[in-house]
């Protein structure tokens, strides 16, 4: 990154994942304390003037690091000379529906949006889709984008791979800063596979120190469906968890990940792992130069194999259906 300012664009700036990711960008903890940045904050016209609000307490806070925020409704204004596009805006799941139901619902929003990062992007944008189903949104984005390389369309699955950690960390009762080289792969679904099997906790390998029963019976479903739990006991779905998990996708994307760890993101497979090329699934992924590359050359174990192939099913499943509705 260069000290010019960059500009960062956030969509459904006025929803609750908006609202707390706003001032975390601006004071610079997405892209680091020497990089100014100009934000554009993308709203439907019915939520425009709640975003103006937003923006004018952007303009309370006198972040040092914030030289201008714009508010507009139209993707062609919001995306022109972007480097950083955060789609977030997208309509949340509410109790009972699974997050393919949103497909239809939401998937209608990233055509436009793709085709508008094609248009008028700059030529290093860095896309993350928040929105669900984020997989298959950032598909559909991408799609529209042809000019655009396919690596630069991501998905998030940073916060299920926090929240992995997160509950590694309480089992094992070590800081998570112990925590090293889990991994997400899939769909950020209740399909997705979190996966401990070449984690390390403080050094010692985490397979030695947990038993399969609680990895398959309460670790992996209460990551999967931690989701739900959020939205059943806040009665919403998470915000500000999802706002940090998008800070932390972009900054490592960005700063690079350390030496001796990996992270999680949803991007284009290119093969690997058996999961077909083109497919925006997760994978243990390391940041290099300022790119996201799949961690290769890792044993995978039949129970893991299982896991996998059932997510990237579901992901084929959620790309055919788009086919059908024409959206990519
Ligand atoms: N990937 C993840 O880990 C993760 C985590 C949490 C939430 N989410 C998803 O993030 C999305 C946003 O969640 P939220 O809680 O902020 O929702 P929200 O309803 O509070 O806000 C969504 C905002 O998007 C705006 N919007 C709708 N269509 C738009 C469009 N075409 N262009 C610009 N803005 C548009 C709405 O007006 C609204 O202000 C949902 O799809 C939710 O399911 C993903
Ligand atoms: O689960 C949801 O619908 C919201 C989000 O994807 C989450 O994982 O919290």
């Amino acid at each position: 990154m260069t000290n010019s300012p960059v500009t960062v664009t956030v969509t459904g700036a006025a929803g609750q994942i908006g609202y707390a990711l706003l001032f975390r960008i601006a004071s610079g903890q997405l892209l680091g304390a020497d990089t100014p940045v100009r934000l554009r904050l993308l709203e439907i016209p019915a939520a425009v003037r709640a975003a103006e609000g937003t923006a004018m307490e952007l303009d309370d806070a006198a972040f040092p690091l914030l030289t201008g925020v714009d508010v507009v409704d139209d993707a062609k204004h919001a995306f022109d000379g972007v480097n950083v596009a955060l789609l977030v805006g997208a309509r949340p799941r509410s109790k009972g529906m699974e997050r393919g139901d949103l497909l239809e619902a939401n998937g209608g929003i990233f055509a436009p949006q793709g085709a508008a990062i094609n248009a008028g992007a700059a030529d290093d944008v860095r896309v993350l889709v928040v929105g669900n189903p984020a997989n298959t949104n950032a598909l559909i984005a991408r799609s529209h984008a042809p000019d655009v390389p396919a690596e630069r369309f991501t998905a998030m699955t940073r916060l299920d791979h926090n929240r992995a950690k997160a509950q590694l960390a309480r089992k094992l009762d070590v800081p998570v800063a112990d925590l090293r080289k889990l991994a997400i792969w899939g769909n950020h679904s209740a399909t997705q596979y979190p996966d401990v099997s070449h984690a390390e906790a403080g050094g010692r390998p985490v397979p030695g120190l947990v038993d399969q029963s609680w990895l398959a019976d309460e670790f992996i479903p209460r990551v999967a469906k931690r989701g739900a739990e959020i939205i059943d006991v806040r009665g919403a779905s998470s915000a500000a968890s999802a706002a940090s998990a998008a800070i932390d996708h972009i900054h490592d994307w960005v700063n690079g990940t350390p030496a001796d760890d990996w992270t999680s993101a949803a991007v284009a497979s290119d093969g690997s792992y058996g999961v077909p090329e083109g497919l925006v699934s997760s994978f243990p992924v390391v940041a290099r130069g300022g790119r996201y590359e799949i961690v290769q050359g890792l044993d995978v174990d039949a129970f893991s194999r299982s896991r996998i192939d059932a997510s990237v099913a579901e992901l084929r499943e959620e790309q055919e259906a788009v086919q059908r509705l024409g959206l990519i």
